[in-house]
């Protein structure tokens, strides 16, 4: 059985580098994890790390993230890698945005987006900082979704579909410029699933989440169409590292299999 499967050529978003001339009190603070990339950095340093705050040791590792629709199996491929000894596996911090000192900030964003969009992108944003920001423990780290998944695709749905005020669209925005622009976010590959939204649509109702019962296909076609925006036709957003797209509509063993024969091109990331 022939699986298709494509690696779409890197092409490395480069944000403005940034000088640090002041925020000595931050930087002490950080001394313990992070350094920063001199601005005048050339080899040996990741591409586009000048200027900015790197966590020691980070650009020896391998960052993978794991990207697609809403139930595409994003979980299913990390469980199925995270029995590999030399990978470690960071899931999305989901429990956080369903209970955030009691809050439940996600049910808040699907019952009224309008009002609670931001609160719940805010508090992503700043949760998938976090993971791409601690400590890796493996050769290897397999992560899904990433901080450029949340603003190029969730925060540009809710707007593009008038769901965001313009002011809390602007204010995220600042935000993600100014992390990208001062924090290393060092990624090396992106696999992404792809899925039809139909199929997410099933799977969706089959793990039948109590807060995306409310999710109609729409939804998933519009992040359909952002995610083959940014990742395939790159008419978009910047693609921080090169793209590895597996087609992912099939049942579960056929995924497993897929999974299997691209273990090679995955942990070859590694040696980028
Ligand atoms: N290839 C597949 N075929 C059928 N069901 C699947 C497949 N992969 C995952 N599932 C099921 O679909 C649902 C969503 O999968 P999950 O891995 O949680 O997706 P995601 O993490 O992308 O949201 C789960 O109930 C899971 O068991
Ligand atoms: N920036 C984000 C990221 C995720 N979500 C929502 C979408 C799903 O309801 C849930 C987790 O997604 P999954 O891992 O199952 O694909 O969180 C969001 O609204 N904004």
């Amino acid at each position: 059985m022939s699986v298709c499967v494509t690696l779409v050529s890197a092409r490395r978003a480069v944000a403005p580098a940034c000088l640090w001339t002041g925020w000595s009190g931050w930087r002490k603070a950080c001394a313990g994890g992070f350094r920063l990339v001199p601005s005048r950095a050339r080899s040996g340093t990741r591409p586009g790390a000048a200027g900015k705050l790197l966590r020691d040791g980070e650009d020896r590792k391998a960052v993978i993230c794991v990207e697609g629709n809403i139930a595409s199996g994003k979980t299913t491929c990390l469980e199925y890698f995270s029995k590999t000894s030399s990978i470690e596996v960071l899931t999305e911090p989901i429990s956080k945005w369903r209970d955030v000192r009691g809050h439940n900030p996600l049910a808040l964003m699907y019952q009224d987006p309008l009002r609670w969009g931001i609160t719940l992108q805010t508090y992503v944003q700043l949760t998938m900082l976090d993971r791409h920001l601690s400590a890796v423990a493996a050769p290897v780290r397999m992560m899904e979704r990433s901080i450029f998944s949340a603003k190029y695709i969730f925060v540009e749905n809710l707007f593009r579909s008038g769901k965001m005020p313009e002011v809390d669209y602007a204010v995220l925005s600042e935000w993600f410029d100014w992390i990208t622009a001062n924090i290393c976010i060092p990624v090396d590959l992106i696999v992404y699933l792809q899925t039809s939204p139909q199929t997410c649509h099933e799977r969706l109702k089959q793990r039948c989440r109590e807060e995306e019962k409310v999710i109609p296909l729409e939804y998933l076609e519009s992040i359909h169409q952002l995610y083959e925006e940014w990742l395939i036709r790159r008419t978009s957003w910047p693609v921080p590292a090169p793209v590895l797209v597996i087609p992912a509509d099939h049942n579960l063993q056929r995924m497993l299999h897929q999974y299997e024969e691209n273990r090679a091109k995955i942990l070859a990331a590694s040696c980028l």
